[in-house]
């Protein structure tokens, strides 16, 4: 499925306005870390994405250690960075 790679005006305006999200250093896609207080609250957190994910049919790559979740966003239908990627930045933040 076709999905459009954001353009550089897009780019501007909406990856700087993602709090806390950035670029990764080696790919086209964004990146954020959270911290939590325990595993237990991590986890309640990764549900809540997983949950996001499977509705908006757009899904995180992330990596989980005790209390830490990395996660990365791309869009491997495009390649790259998408409007999806942005949603669900978004959608995470507002948890
Ligand atoms: C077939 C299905 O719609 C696609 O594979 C979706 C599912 N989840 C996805 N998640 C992410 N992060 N990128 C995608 O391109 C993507 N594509």
């Amino acid at each position: 499925m076709a999905v459009e790679k954001l353009s550089e005006e897009e780019r501007g305006s909406w990856l700087e306005a993602l709090e806390g999200w950035e670029m990764a250093s080696d790919r086209d896609a964004i990146v954020r870390t959270f911290k939590f207080e325990d595993f237990s609250e991590a986890w309640g957190f990764m549900s809540r994405v997983a949950l996001i994910a499977e509705k908006n049919d757009h899904h995180p790559e992330w990596s989980n250690v005790y209390n830490t979740v990395e996660i990365t966003l791309t869009t491997h239908d495009a390649d790259g960075l998408s409007h999806r990627d942005v949603h669900m930045a978004q959608a995470i933040n507002a948890l």
